[in-house]
């Protein structure tokens, strides 16, 4: 029976959440991070990276804009990360859609452990190496099983595995739940996928090693924060709906969580 309880230790701990984001999402990841009462610094810098992992109680690593020295930058934070046993998240945005991408993720998931990889379903399926159809940083469309992506990802790289969309599924190699709440504006609102990552960080950052739990709290909090959100708002107001969604990450407490949450745990 969870509790739904890890927020308040996120608010409590405030765990250091670096970030390597995208300039699409740095903004957004961060403010998220602040309103959860997590803290946060962002940085591409290749000087100062591996003393930053040093300093920091979780790592993000997201594909959204590499540019220069990136992906070495990338390289030797998430090998300082493993070597410092603090967990590390990649976020693969738009894999399914650019082969160069796809070159340089598959470098990444050869050097580095990662503890959870959170993306769409055009981003999973190019990962667990299922046909799909992705043009851009959205999910795309196809035909696979996204219970078969999800543990195909989780069982190829020994991680816990996220596929987010209209429904949230999250595998590890033993453990299988779906998560069904959000809304339909998440998807208008810009980097509200890299901001989910940067939660799960978070919430990473403060298990104690209960990496697949932790993703369920993140995915949890996260999604009904954003029902919360809607809830009040017509179906266009997307500018208004990023700023609650804020509101709603600050202010979240466990007995909302339990009281919206729409969760089925396929194998436990
Ligand atoms: N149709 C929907 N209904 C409800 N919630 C949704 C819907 N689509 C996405 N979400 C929620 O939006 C959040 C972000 O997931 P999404 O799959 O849109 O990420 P993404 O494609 O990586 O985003 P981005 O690349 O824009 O940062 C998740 O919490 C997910 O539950
Ligand atoms: C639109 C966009 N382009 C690169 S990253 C990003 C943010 C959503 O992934």
């Amino acid at each position: 029976m969870r509790t739904w309880q890890l927020a308040d230790k996120v608010r409590s701990n405030k765990p250091r959440i670096l970030h390597i984001a995208n300039t699409v999402a740095a903004a957004f990841s961060d403010a998220g991070l602040r309103a959860l009462g997590a803290r946060s610094w962002l940085s591409v810098n290749e000087a100062e990276i591996e003393e930053l992992v040093t300093l920091s109680q979780a790592l993000v690593i997201n594909l959204g804009s590499l540019q220069g020295k990136a992906l070495s930058t990338m390289l030797n934070a998430g090998k300082a990360a493993n070597r410092a046993g603090i967990p590390v998240v990649l976020d693969p945005v738009g894999v399914g859609a650019i082969s160069a991408r796809r070159q340089q993720v598959k470098i990444l998931l050869q050097e580095i452990r990662f503890s959870l990889i959170r993306g769409n379903a055009g981003e999973l399926a190019q990962l667990a190496g299922i046909t799909w159809r992705a043009k851009g940083v959205d999910a795309g469309s196809g035909t696979a099983d996204l219970f078969h992506i999800t543990q195909e990802v989780a069982r190829r790289y020994g991680c816990v595995a996220l596929l987010s969309g209209a429904t949230d599924i999250i595998a590890d190699e033993n453990h299988l739940v779906t998560l069904q709440n959000g809304s339909a504006m998440f998807p208008k609102v810009t980097a509200s996928g890299c901001l989910f990552s940067a939660v799960c960080a978070a919430f990473l950052a403060v298990s104690d090693g209960r990496y697949f739990s932790a993703c369920v709290e993140a995915c949890a909090v996260y999604i009904v924060a954003g029902e919360l959100a809607a809830q009040d708002l017509q179906p266009s107001q997307y500018g208004e709906f990023s700023l609650a969604l804020l509101d709603r990450l600050a202010s979240i407490d466990s007995a909302q969580v339990a009281q919206k949450l729409n969760i089925t745990i396929i194998q436990e």
